[in-house]
């Protein structure tokens, strides 16, 4: 749906040096998924995003959006062009002496949609955004998320096919990012809107996104299914935001470190991958199998495509249950390692 070719943004200085904010980046996004870019602070993300709606103007390459070349329309079809995107931003963006209902039919006032069709689109993005009886609060009346909310229902008023998300969650507390992530996935859903996001933080790519590009130094370092980027991240920046959430992998004691401080038993190594760890395996085992189970360590994270991390366990009992129970796991889709006890 949507085709970024050789795309660069060189910021051009007189007195400083120039600056190649976007370096020939490629990248192709499908229609309805959510996609996230991941990189650090000056990465250029922000820039790469303003590009995609032209509030930066590329220094070269190509964005085909719906087999529309968005980087060759003159100003009359770009305005058109923009109004199939909405985009939201950090800060929100507000205007602080309109009130929630106001912020949202604005865009609709300057698209000059009637007085009458404004007003039921905007009750019915207020109730898609959850701030029914929040119509005639202003800004500053408002919390964090619920401001966020107001940008989302004004970024959908004109019916967008793509939502930009610059870094929306990044000024909110936990909670609230999740129930914004949550309504995002919700709108994605009930929309089939394609959403492209903007973050320094893994946890909003793990919550959401199906792909993610992680950039660095204006260029794509590397991209893929969330769960590939989580099982073999190649690049060491990518290393470090699979850190943010899983902790670091190397330094957790391996499977031999368990094995001297049992004396009967088998150690195990269970990966999960995907959805396996929703089977409930530990308690199955146990139920169906004469063995304890003690978990020694773990690690497991949910993404959007399951869950994924590694758990160790003691699972002790006479030889022949154990060897059914390892029989049993080697018939899931967990990866297993065991340790012979010695
Ligand atoms: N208008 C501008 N003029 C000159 N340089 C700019 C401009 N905007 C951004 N840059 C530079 O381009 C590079 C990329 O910045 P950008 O804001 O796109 O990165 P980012 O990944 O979004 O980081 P952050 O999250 O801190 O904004 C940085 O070196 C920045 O200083």
């Amino acid at each position: 749906m949507i085709s970024i070719k050789n795309l660069s943004k060189i910021y051009k200085s007189k007195d400083k040096m120039d600056v190649t904010a976007v370096d020939n980046l490629n990248l192709s996004i499908n229609k309805g998924e959510i996609f996230g870019v991941i990189g650090y602070s000056g990465a250029g993300k922000s820039t790469f995003i303003r590009l995609l709606n032209r509030l930066e103007e590329p220094t070269g390459g190509e964005i085909v959006m719906d087999n529309k070349d968005m980087t060759s329309l003159n100003n009359q079809s770009l305005r058109n062009e923009r109004q199939k995107i909405g985009m939201i931003f950090q800060h929100f963006n507000l205007l602080w002496s309109r009130t929630v209902f106001d912020n949202i039919a604005f865009p609709l006032e300057i698209a000059g949609v009637a007085k009458d069709e404004r007003k039921d689109k905007v009750n019915e993005l207020i109730q898609l955004v959850g701030l029914t009886g929040r119509e005639n609060y202003y800004p500053s009346q408002l919390s964090g998320g619920q401001k966020q909310r107001v940008g989302i229902a004004r970024a959908l008023a004109n019916d967008p096919k793509v939502l930009l998300c610059d870094e929306a969650t990044s000024a909110l507390d936990p909670q609230t990012t999740d129930d914004i992530l949550d309504l995002l996935v919700n709108i994605n859903r009930k929309l089939g809107l394609t959403i492209i996001v903007i973050t320094h933080e893994m946890h909003v790519i793990k919550k959401i996104c199906q792909r993610v590009a992680v950039m660095d130094n204006g260029k794509v370092i590397e991209q893929g299914e969330v769960l590939d980027v989580f099982m073999h991240p190649k690049e060491k920046t990518t290393r470090r935001f699979v850190q943010q959430v899983m902790g670091d992998q190397e330094e957790q004691s391996p499977i031999h470190y368990f094995v001297k401080n049992y004396q009967s038993g088998k150690v195990l190594r269970l990966h999960f991958v995907g959805e396996t760890a929703n089977q409930a395996l530990i308690s199955k085992l146990v139920k169906t199998f004469n063995v304890e189970i003690n978990i020694l360590q773990g690690n497991i994270t949910q993404t959007k495509d399951g869950a994924y991390g590694t758990l160790y366990v003691h699972m002790d009992g006479n030889k022949e249950e154990i060897q059914n129970a390892i029989h049993y796991i080697h018939q899931t889709s967990v990866e297993l390692e065991v340790e012979d006890h010695a």
